[in-house]
């Protein structure tokens, strides 16, 4: 390119940016998803099926841990692809709730996107996208949920699969978080819910921006002898898992804090898969993660997510 080209083009808007990733001509669809979710470009999923790229490392040298730690689990070659491509294509929400507190009742922005699939134990979905109960196989009864569950899309299922391939354990639910940037965060929890049964194992996959995920040992109770476990921080990079089992949920805090710097400016998307028994786990999950409002898509040009009003081209 002349010099004058280059000055030219410097001056010039910036033509919307290739797409990192071939889009793929299939989609899932379902009546329940704002717009159809394409299937994951051939060469991403070529690739994806040489996970896990590394071996796990069994951590479980301090009381009540059990994780196994994937550093990375997908292979290096497409992490930065597959994070471009499910930020782009799938819908995601900002949930704002309230919670009462004795008499008081406070409002909670979720400070992250979050979005899910799946449903628990007691109901399937056909090959057709629609709920039948899981041991009659007969539709269920409209009254079972009160949200309008979504089955994991092609794309979500094809890494549900080669996890449960790995890690010996079954999934029926993927929750995702999209966090923007270093302000986003998720506070201290456990996901000890009743309704994923006792000691649940949870795949968690990160991609995208680097980010410290945290642990620390849940508090003796009063009276108890004091527990020695030292808190934990594993930087987190594209494509690592983390495999959370046995009593570690039980037991073990974790979180994503703010944070700063440069990594800080880049988005991250973490995945978990669950397993929940029953009913009240699939209300409960997409109530916190999809909620009330309209869903959002990537605008790769505003380089943010944005409400989706159906007239965008998908
Ligand atoms: O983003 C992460 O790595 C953790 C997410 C998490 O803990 C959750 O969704 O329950
Ligand atoms: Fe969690």
């Amino acid at each position: 390119m002349s010099k004058r080209g280059a000055l030219d083009s410097f001056f010039k808007p910036s033509a919307p940016k290739k797409a990192k990733y071939a889009v793929s001509t299939s989609a899932s669809h379902h009546t329940a998803y704002p717009f159809p979710i394409p299937h994951l470009p051939s060469d991403i999923a070529d690739q994806l099926q040489f996970s896990p790229a590394e071996e796990g490392r069994l951590m479980n040298d301090q009381p009540d841990l059990d994780l196994v730690y994937y550093q990375p689990y997908i292979p290096t070659s497409i992490a930065s692809s597959l994070f471009e491509f499910l930020r782009q294509e799938l819908p995601f929400y900002r949930v704002i709730y309230q919670i009462k507190r004795g008499p008081v009742e406070t409002t909670i922005n979720t400070p992250r996107f979050t979005t899910v699939f799946g449903v628990d134990e007691t109901s399937r979905f056909t090959e057709s996208g629609s709920l039948v109960d899981a041991k009659t196989e007969k539709p269920i009864e409209k009254s079972r949920y009160k949200c309008i569950p979504r089955p994991l899309p092609h794309c979500l299922d094809a890494l549900r699969k080669l996890t449960e391939a790995t890690t010996g354990e079954t999934f029926n639910f993927c929750l995702v978080n999209y966090y923007a940037d270093g302000n986003d965060s998720i506070s201290y929890h456990s996901d000890d819910e009743r309704f994923l049964g006792k000691d649940p194992a949870i795949a968690s996959f990160s991609l995208g921006a680097k980010r410290d995920f945290l642990m620390k040992h849940k508090p003796a109770v009063p009276g108890a002898p004091a527990i020695d476990a030292k808190p934990i921080k594993l930087p987190l990079g594209s494509g690592d898992m983390v495999l959370m089992r046995g009593r570690t949920q039980a037991n073990w805090l974790h979180s994503i804090p703010k944070r700063a710097g440069d990594e800080a400016r880049k988005g991250r998307i973490n995945i978990t898969f669950r397993k929940a028994m029953v009913k009240g786990g699939t209300d409960n999950y997409y109530q916190y993660n999809v909620g009330k409002g309209g869903a959002l898509k990537w605008d790769a040009g505003g380089k943010k997510m944005a409400p989706w009003t159906g007239d965008e081209k998908t």
